[in-house]
């Protein structure tokens, strides 16, 4: 079965944008994601449109909150069909075993995953946070706790990849964004690989939004990406 490695991030201010874009690309060669901004914009309607459009949708909300919340919102985003979801791995055991139940109870079967430390922290900004252990081992330590929950994969960076790939299996899914083609802006993002460094390392799934999205032409940033991961 077919099975594109990248995930353009559709981080649009409207449900036009998004579908402009979307219109130009094939769901065999790439999947979408639906963050916090363009949900809160568009709505499920438009997140029901792009799974109608056969695209593998991943809705990028990040819940974390209490269990039974969770749980609820989980099952509600089964519900539309999208082919991915996520919790925050920091809302421990109890939540995401919670959400792991929410899955089931839709009667769909996503894949869902954990976000484990955002792409866009340093050391710095985790000790900010109290946590002193090297950004790598918290992430290890998340996903480890992600797996004993029952997830099916977390969101790290591909600096992390081949750690976590050594330590959880091949079947563990590894979905990383802080992609960057080697002459692009890092904007807001720390720890980052270029799309084959990432490939190489043992990434499942590339995150990619602007690098994609603001280029003149999109669909020509997408192609030149996707050709430049064909041999890994
Ligand atoms: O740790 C994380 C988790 C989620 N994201 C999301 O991925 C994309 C990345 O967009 P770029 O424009 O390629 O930086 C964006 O939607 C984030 O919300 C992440 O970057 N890091």
């Amino acid at each position: 079965m077919n099975d594109p490695k990248i995930i353009v991030a559709l981080d649009y201010a409207n449900a036009a944008g998004a579908l402009a874009l979307a219109q130009q690309l094939d769901p065999a060669l790439c999947r979408l994601k639906v963050g916090k901004e363009l949900f809160t914009a568009a709505g499920p309607q438009l997140v029901e449109k792009l799974v109608e459009r056969n695209f593998g949708v991943f809705l990028d909300l990040k819940f974390h909150d209490i269990p039974t919340t969770v749980a609820k919102a989980c099952e509600a985003a089964s519900k539309l069909g999208v082919w991915m979801l996520n919790v925050h791995a920091s809302g421990g055991s109890d939540m995401m075993v919670a959400a792991r139940e929410g899955v089931a109870r839709s009667g769909h079967s996503p894949l869902l995953i954990a976000v484990t430390v955002l792409t866009s922290m340093n050391q710095t900004g985790l000790s900010q946070l109290g946590i002193d252990t090297p950004v790598e081992q918290h992430v290890l330590r998340l996903a480890r706790l992600t797996q004993q929950a029952g997830l099916d994969g977390v969101v790290c960076s591909a600096q992390e990849a081949p750690a976590l790939r050594q330590a959880l299996g091949t079947d563990f899914c590894l979905v990383t964004p802080g992609i960057r083609p080697a002459d692009a802006s890092l904007d807001d993002q720390s720890r980052v690989a270029t799309p084959a460094q990432a490939l190489a390392s043992g990434s499942s799934y590339l995150v990619i939004g602007r690098p994609i999205t603001q280029a003149g032409d999109p669909l020509v940033a997408l192609q030149n990406i996707s050709a430049s991961i064909q041999e890994i």
